[in-house]
């Protein structure tokens, strides 16, 4: 099939110039176009209906209503992606060009209930299930974290049982808010109780703060998970942490779920429920860059919210996360 993002007369493609490598459609050329000009796509790639082939679908789910504080990450997918126009196609730190050796696109929005959180679950899961059909990996950008449980409904439905490389200051194991089961501290622990998860090989990486009690943690190691807590970060530098989490995950199927408040609320102010005393930036990319080792599924990257953000450190810190994550997808072979 004719490759419409080829055709500059495409009304898909009203003649931007893209970089093309390896076959596949990139971004638009930032040496030709502003890059502060274009489409809002994630890093200007073209949109899932601008070319034939996907392998690699970036897609927004705008859903904020299973915060329990600050609320406004509905508009994470918005401005990760705005955050996002300064990436460029090659990442030195992996040799990767992540963009060249497999078809990424921007899926768009997943348009799901504000009002009804069990509704917007359900629509969720239906919206990746169908993009699966089409893409092989999804790379999803929330929203809060309730949206990880239907995303790891639509995983188990391709993979079966995965194992959870989870970065988050929070457990997101807790049972139940206000009565309801379904929030963004609950989804872990429905994922789990659900069989959503290989319970031999997940884990937590960054979590601290204050718990609700020492039964928190008791419930999360029957749930299935070990912890990486952020105070042990420090001794552990990145290359011990990458190792604690390929000890656990081996050779299983990973889906990597990046909380951004995981990151220090000085490198990432824009969030929902910020603890005091979290990672770095340059400890989370360079923990990330190990990925490329792992039998990745998909991942998503949540709990962006931009009202708290301020030039854009919350929004750059998670378009880099997401940029990671794509390089650890991309095949090794291709660059
Ligand atoms: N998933 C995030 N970001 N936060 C969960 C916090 C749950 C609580 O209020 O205890
Ligand atoms: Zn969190
Ligand atoms: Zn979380």
């Amino acid at each position: 099939m004719a490759d419409p993002a080829a055709d500059p007369s495409s009304p898909a493609s009203p003649g931007l110039p893209r970089v093309r490598a390896g076959g596949r459609v990139g971004q638009v050329d930032a040496t030709l176009v502003p890059r502060f000009a274009g489409p809002a796509t994630f890093a200007t790639l073209p949109r899932i209906d601008e070319v034939s082939d996907v392998d690699v679908a970036v897609v927004g789910v705008p859903f904020d209503a299973g915060v329990s504080y600050r609320p406004g990450a509905r508009f994470g997918p918005s401005h990760v992606r705005e955050s996002s126009r300064l990436l460029r196609p090659h990442n030195p730190a992996v040799d990767v060009d992540p963009f060249a050796g497999q078809q990424v696109v921007d899926a768009g929005d997943l348009a799901v209930n504000p009002f009804d959180i069990e509704e917007a679950i359900a629509a969720i899961e239906a919206g990746a299930r169908h993009l699966l059909e089409r893409s092989e990996r999804l790379v999803t950008i929330g929203g809060d974290h309730t949206i990880a449980l239907p995303l790891l409904r639509a995983m188990h439905a391709k993979h079966g049982p995965v194992a959870v490389v989870h970065f988050d200051a929070h457990l997101d194991t807790w049972d139940t808010y206000f009565g309801a089961a379904y929030t963004h501290g609950t989804p872990f622990r429905r994922a789990s109780e659900e069989g959503l998860l290989d319970r031999s090989g997940c884990l937590h990486v960054g979590t601290r703060g204050p718990l609700y009690s020492r039964q928190d943690l008791v419930d999360d190691a029957d749930l299935g998970f070990q912890i990486v807590p952020s105070v042990e970060i420090d001794d552990l530098g990145a290359r011990g942490v990458v190792e604690r989490i390929q000890a656990r995950v081996g050779e299983r199927p990973v889906y990597v779920s990046v909380d951004i408040d995981v990151l220090d609320p000085a490198f990432a102010p824009g969030t929902g429920t910020p603890e005091a005393g979290g990672m770095t930036s340059r400890e989370l990319l360079a923990v990330l860059r190990a990925f490329g080792g792992l039998n990745l599924v998909g991942a998503d990257v949540v709990e962006v919210s931009p009202a708290y953000d301020h030039a854009q450190v919350t929004g750059i810190a998670a378009s880099h996360v997401t940029y990671e994550l794509l390089s650890a997808l991309a095949p090794r072979s291709a660059t």
